[in-house]
């Protein structure tokens, strides 16, 4: 079953808002903004450790291996699976209007549902990158710095604005 972390019922009308000070955000700035104007915390939800992205690339190898589909999956293959994935999740969201965080409004099955389509995504993800031999956990390391510099805390506070929209 999927891992779910409720809010509950707290009447919450707006996404998550974080306030982050020197790039971290600060525990009792971190919530969600009620209609009131009260800030509310969500319950931390975390992932578990494994399997790791290396673990899945390796038993998504060994999964094609034994069907000798390798054939089909060249990158191009699999950057169009990937998107008919998204497509997928999406379907899931359409016409639904916005969903609280945690989605307290979703069946088990709805939850099921999303976890699958999301799982696919990862799937192709990481054999494309494989395939393109990037090093997928590294290069997210090397992109999270950029966009640390890209974004500063202290210039983009609040602000939802792309970096090339900052005149100084
Ligand atoms: N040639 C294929 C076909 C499937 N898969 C694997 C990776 C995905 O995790 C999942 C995708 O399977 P489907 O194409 O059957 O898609 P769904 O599981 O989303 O089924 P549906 O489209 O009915 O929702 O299976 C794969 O690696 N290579």
């Amino acid at each position: 079953m999927m891992a779910t972390h409720r809010n509950g019922d707290c009447g919450v009308k707006e996404d998550v808002s974080s306030a982050v000070v020197n790039g971290e955000a600060t525990e009792a700035s971190t919530g969600l903004k009620l209609q009131n104007g009260a800030t509310v915390r969500p319950e931390n939800f975390t992932f578990t450790s494994e399997p790791t992205l290396e673990d899945i690339r390796r038993m998504q190898a060994e999964f094609t291996d034994e069907r000798n589909w390798q054939q089909f999956h060249q990158p191009r293959n699999l950057l169009l699976a990937m998107v008919g994935e998204v497509g997928e999740v999406s379907e899931l969201f359409q016409w639904r209007g916005e969903v609280a965080e945690g989605l307290p409004d979703w069946t088990e099955s709805e939850r099921e549902h999303l976890a699958h389509e999301l799982s696919d995504v990862l799937i192709y993800l990481v054999e494309l990158a494989e395939k393109c031999h990037v090093d997928l956990p590294q290069a997210v390391l090397r992109k999270m710095a950029l966009n640390r510099m890209k974004y500063p805390a202290s210039k983009v506070q609040g602000s939802a604005k792309k970096y090339t929209e900052y005149k100084d």
